[in-house]
Formats: structure tokens, sequence, C-alpha cells
């Protein structure tokens, strides 16, 4: 992976669609600069739960997640290990659902994001759409933003990683090397550095995380629907080192999820697709 293939997108120019689309091709990931996704309304959201999530644990538990619905707040010691390792991650997050648990006076404003965000990753599904090769396009089985209409399982996912204390486990990182699940996900720049995507030859890269750009990322959904053409790259969270241990890292994914029944290959639906890599996980 080349250093220019990460280069922030300026979303207004006329070539943005072609060059956004090929680094997607080329890297899974892409970048985007003066982007619609208001940073007010980021902003505010990172405040907001930041507050929320620094609250004692037992009021936290007060919203724990629902086993099978998985919406809900999702304590450190019940966080994901990401497939192939055995140490938990070093986080804790929320899922918001428009339909789930949510914090009544953080809902509004979580809800006005998810809704807006969700409408512009239908924009950006459809210049993927039209940048497919022809024999790529013909195994999709709808158009991929139709994918996304009125499904209920795009999840916001508020992420909390907390300051470290030296006493983590060996080993144990913010966020271990793993894929997305879902179609694409849409993730401002935390406020925090330590997001990495993995390069062709095993390289770790830092991602450009000027606070205000928006970084997009292929999933395995995706991938699978797409017949491999669109990859979907792995990347991690790395733990800070220095004085920058006691900082929290707030972040905020939208993971695009089809409705269940959506075809995404000879071999899956995204509803047994989804089963699948949750089993993997251990949190169904
Ligand atoms: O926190 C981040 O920057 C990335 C989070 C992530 O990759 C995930 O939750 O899937
Ligand atoms: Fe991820």
């Amino acid at each position: 992976m080349s250093q220019s293939t990460l280069q922030a997108v300026d979303y207004l120019a006329p070539n943005a669609k072609e060059l956004f689309v090929a680094s997607l091709k080329e890297t899974g990931f892409g970048v985007l600069k003066n982007h619609p996704v208001e940073q007010a309304s980021v902003q505010s959201i990172y405040t907001n739960w930041q507050t929320w999530f620094n609250q004692a644990d037992a009021e936290k538990e007060a919203s724990l997640y629902n086993k099978g619905s998985q919406d809900g707040f999702f304590p450190a010691r019940i966080s994901e290990t990401a497939k192939g390792f055995t140490q938990k991650d070093i986080k804790e997050y929320f899922h918001y659902y428009p339909w789930g648990q949510c914090p009544a006076e953080l809902r509004a404003e979580v809800h006005d994001y998810y809704t807006k965000t969700s409408a512009f990753a239908a924009e950006l599904l459809s210049w993927i759409e039209e940048l497919s090769p022809a024999d790529v396009a013909t195994h999709y089985s709808e158009p991929l933003s139709s994918m996304i209409q009125d499904s209920e399982q795009i999840l916001l996912r508020i992420l909390h990683y907390p300051p470290l204390d030296g006493d983590e486990e060996a080993g144990a990182i913010r966020a271990a090397a793993h894929e997305d699940i879902n179609l694409i996900t849409i993730l401002p720049a935390a406020n925090e550095p330590g997001l990495q995507v993995q390069a062709k030859d095993g390289s770790w890269l830092d991602v450009p995380s000027d606070f205000g750009n928006l970084i997009i990322n292929i999933g395995d959904m995706l991938q699978e629907a797409s017949a491999g053409y669109f990859p979907s790259t792995s990347h991690r969270v790395i733990n800070p080192q220095g004085a920058d241990m006691s900082k929290s890292r707030i972040s905020l994914p939208l993971f695009l999820h089809p409705r269940p029944d959506v075809v995404l290959s000879d071999k899956h639906t995204a509803k047994s697709y989804l089963t699948e890599r949750l089993t993997e996980l251990g949190v169904i």
C-alpha cells in the first residue's frame, strides 16, 4: 500500500468518486475530507458520551446489552475477543439501534447522527456500485444502496477506550486486529490516534486521523457480495504510550448492515453471515 493510497479525498472534487472507490479497491479503506457529516455533531456526541462512560459501572450496567438483540452497553468484562485472539480488547461500548436501549438524554442526538450518516452511506454505496466493473456488479443481488434501505440492523457503536493504568493483561490492546462484518463502516476520526490498517505486505500503517476526516472501510459482507473484488482489510487500535496512556479515546463507527433477508452470495444471506460471525466472537 503506497502512502498516497490513504490520503484524504476531497468529497467536493470533481473526481472524488473515482479516487475514493480506487482507494477502497486498493486498500479496503478510503478517507474523505469536506464531507457532509457535521463535525460539531460528532464532537458533541464524543463529549456527552464521555460523561456517560465516566459513570460508575453499576449505573452503566442498568443499560446492559440484551443478548439476543445486541442493543445496549457492553462492559469491558464482556467486551469482544477478536477472531483468533484469546485476550479481550481494552474497551467498553454501547450499541445504538433506533428500536433499542439508549439513555433518554442522549437519544435525540445519536438518532439524528444515525439517520443522516446512514443516508450519506447510501450515497457512498451507490458510488461503489457505479464504479464496480460489470463482472463484479453482476454478483449484486440488488443495488448496494437498497440493501440497507429500511434495514433495522444498521448499528451505531459508541466506543470508549479507557485510560490505561499499566495493569493490563500482557499483549492486550485497545482493539486487536479484526475485519468488520458489515457492508461498509463509516468512522469519523477519533479524538485520539491509534487506528492502523494492515497493508498487503503485512505491515501496519497509521490511518490519517486528522479530526474532521471521515474514514470508510469495506466489511466482510461487501467482500462476500463482490466476490472478493473489494477487500475487507484488517485493522486495529494500538495502545497509547507515555503521557497519552492517561487519556480516554472515543470513537463512533456506524456499521452498515443490510436487511437480514438480503442475499450476499450463493452461500450466504446477511442473516446467516452475521450469525456465523457473532458466534465466532463469542457475543451470542
Ligand atoms: O476505534 C476505532 O477507531 C476503530 C474501531 C473498530 O474498528 C471497530 O469497532 O470495529
Ligand atoms: Fe473495525
